[in-house]
């Protein structure tokens, strides 16, 4: 027994030596990754030339921009800024695709579109500046290549990379990218670490930030950094909790609500840009899909206790975003882990359970306008939101599909209970709710989560089950 004892506690050595050397090597591998990006941006930093100052407008310039020069608000000169004027765009989704749009149609000098992502079917809805044969292209060279399509006279670069404090090099250089090489920065990403980085680096780089979201059939605008006005720090000193945050693959989005969102940023940039000025520095600019609405709001001035742009800042360079939010700089699968090994089973697991025809309950705890769209054929669906408020009704289906169950298992004192929704978030939270109510408000269960959810059956089990 005492040679055994040894000879385990001398694998855990090794295993552990192992699992260190893994660490080390994915660190390696992380910086040498960090560093090409690095060179190729900073090779696009220092050879590219400022942008050509126009001193007049040429023929074909006055007939492709014939329709804005005439507005009296515009105007030759407004033309002539715009022509000199860079805007960077962070996120070529929902938001950015019309904004980068309408920046090329209107003859901005100079525009960067970044983006870490790749297109996907679902983003066609409303990322209008991809097409269906742009799928798997990165966002960025695939909105680059609409916008030189739209306007060759704009100057357009590409950065497919993510901002994220595993880049920190890069985030840095984004700093210098931001001195350099643009004038007006546009938040159009989607996730709150990356609206941080975005406010923080305009700060430290004197640029001011055109900030959309839009999520639902709502959407909001504000300029930030703006002619003395308050930062998104100032507004919001601390970042929500990462559960009170919803995104568009979660919450859904009408494709138009971004569309008009970006729409309203591209605006705000060509007044900045065209020397109108724009007058949401210190507005909320909310709009109501549902009932065609907008509304604006005065926002409180610049803090002067301000983490970055107040009278002592204590962030004076871009830190770890992800750390201070406490979630990722991206909105892709946040996959929670709220259960044990054994509380839990896999796509495969369930599908030999349902070969192999064992009594059972399956529970999907989706809303029911997921459940329209596609659904396993035994499921009984009870959303999460009704079994965490204990619906009267729910709970009376819930106890005699149980019951039912039981009886086909013969009385059997725990039914077994599989719960299942999109991605096997949602379900972990419901097994932990049933787990609260088994034996007292219903009877003895054995409740387990499906792992991955109704995506993973999709992908493991049954391609023919539609993904969404
Ligand atoms: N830190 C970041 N660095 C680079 N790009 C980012 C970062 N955070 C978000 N983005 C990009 O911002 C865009 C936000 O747009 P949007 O939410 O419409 O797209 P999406 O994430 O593809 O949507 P969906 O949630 O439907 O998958 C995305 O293309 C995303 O890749």
């Amino acid at each position: 027994i005492v040679t055994m004892a040894e000879e385990v506690s001398c694998l855990k050595a090794r295993l552990m030596e192992k699992e260190k050397e893994i660490v080390a090597l994915k660190n390696k591998l992380a910086l040498e990754k960090n560093s090409l990006i690095d060179l190729q941006l900073q090779e696009k930093v220092t050879t590219l030339p400022p942008l050509k100052l126009k001193a007049a407008l040429s023929n074909e310039d006055i007939m492709r921009y014939s329709r804005q020069l005439i507005l009296p608000e515009f105007g030759v000169q407004g033309q002539l800024n715009l022509s000199q004027t860079s805007v960077l765009v962070v996120g070529c989704g929902g938001l950015g695709c019309p904004l980068a749009q309408y920046l090329a149609a209107a003859g901005i000098g100079r525009v960067g579109l970044l983006d870490y992502d790749e297109v996907e079917l679902s983003n066609l809805h409303r990322q209008v500046l991809h097409g269906e044969d742009s799928q798997g292209q990165a966002k960025a060279q695939s909105a680059a290549h609409a916008v030189r399509r739209l306007n060759s006279t704009v100057e357009c670069i590409p950065y497919h990379l993510q901002l994220s404090p595993e880049n920190k090099i890069t985030a840095f250089l984004l700093l210098d990218i931001m001195h350099l090489m643009f004038d007006i920065v546009a938040d159009c990403s989607d996730n709150v670490p990356t609206r941080y980085l975005v406010n923080d680096a305009c700060v430290l780089s004197g640029k001011p930030l055109v900030s959309a979201s839009a999520l639902r059939m709502e959407g909001q605008l504000t300029v930030y950094n703006y002619r003395g006005g308050p930062c998104y720090r100032c507004l919001y000193p601390k970042p929500p909790p990462p559960e009170m945050v919803t995104n568009c693959s979660d919450g859904g989005i009408l494709g138009v609500v971004p569309g008009i969102m970006g729409c309203f940023q591209a605006l705000e940039v060509l007044k900045i840009a065209s020397g109108q000025g724009s007058s949401c520095g210190q507005q909320l600019l909310m709009f109501d899909a549902q009932d065609a609405k907008f509304r604006s709001i005065r926002l409180r001035s610049k803090q002067a206790s301000c983490a970055v742009c107040g009278e002592n800042p204590t962030v004076t360079h871009l830190v770890d975003y992800e750390k201070f939010c406490g979630s990722a700089a991206t909105d892709k699968c946040r996959r929670l882990n709220l259960l044990s090994k054994d509380q839990r089973v896999t796509v495969q697991e369930y599908k030999s359970i349902v070969d192999n025809t064992a009594a059972h309950l399956l529970l999907d705890v989706r809303p029911l306008v997921e459940v329209d769209i596609c659904h396993l054929p035994t499921s009984l669906n009870i959303p999460l939101s009704s079994l965490e408020d204990r619906k009267s009704e729910h709970i009376r289906v819930l106890k005699e599909r149980i019951g039912r169950v039981k009886e086909e298992m013969l009385n059997e004192s725990q039914v077994p209970v599989y719960v299942i929704c999109k991605l096997g978030n949602d379900s972990q939270k419901a097994v932990q709710v049933l787990e609260k109510m088994s034996g007292s408000e219903v009877d003895f269960v054995t409740v387990k989560d499906i792992c991955g959810g109704l995506m993973a059956w999709a992908q493991k089990i049954d391609p023919s089950f539609p993904q969404y």
